[in-house]
């Protein structure tokens, strides 16, 4: 559980758009965008997630490509910690460790610098949506596979209608997953 107040899960509600049948019909998205612009919640909400990276003992913050990124670098940096992209198959130009999932509305391949990560590291995984949670299951498996240890997986939502935290129990081994809020 985080400390996370009601008053700071009130302000980020607030300032998540639904946005019905985009990109496809049927798919609720959850549009992050008035959270970004709302400097209030945007600081709340890095704050947040900077406090969990270090009570969980991270030595670095991945973030998943691409709405990851805007959460992940400035907790990474608030958090005074390094700041390692996991990136769709294909944009990074180093040697690369990948791994292919499914999405709500898709499929994809994820890849990561295989340098970026050593023996030592415990990495926090911060993205905005844990969905299906086949992103994040298969940037755990990244993280692993590169000799890194899992600190955990903290994200500003899950979809509670999807079986996301289900699938990405057994990817945890026990790390905690940490949910700002379950809509
Ligand atoms: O739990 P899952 O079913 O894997 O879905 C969650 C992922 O889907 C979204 O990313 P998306 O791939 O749509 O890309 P974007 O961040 O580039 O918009 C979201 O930002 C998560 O990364
Ligand atoms: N319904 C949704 N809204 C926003 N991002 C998502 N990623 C996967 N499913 C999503």
């Amino acid at each position: 559980m985080t400390s996370t107040t009601d008053s700071t899960r009130a302000l980020l509600l607030s300032r998540i758009r639904d946005v019905p049948d985009y990109p496809k019909q049927g798919v609720l998205f959850k549009d992050i965008t008035p959270l970004l612009a709302d400097p209030t919640a945007f600081a709340a909400l890095t704050d947040t997630l900077a406090e969990l990276c270090v009570r969980h003992g991270a030595t670095k913050v991945v973030g998943l490509e691409a709405r990851g990124f805007i959460l992940a670098a400035p907790v990474a940096v608030r958090a005074g910690l390094g700041f390692v992209p996991v990136r769709k198959a294909g944009k990074l130009p180093g040697a690369t460790l990948g791994q292919a999932y499914d999405l709500e509305y898709g499929t994809a391949e994820i890849e990561i610098h295989a340098e970026d990560l050593s023996g030592d590291d415990r990495i926090m995984v911060i993205d905005d949506v844990l969905a299906t949670g086949g992103t994040a299951e298969a940037s755990l498996e990244l993280i692993r596979r590169a000799g890194a240890e899992v600190a955990g997986v903290a994200v500003l939502m899950e979809l509670g209608f999807l079986p996301g935290r289900a699938r990405l129990e057994q990817g945890l081994r026990g790390a905690p997953l940490e949910v700002l809020l379950t809509v």
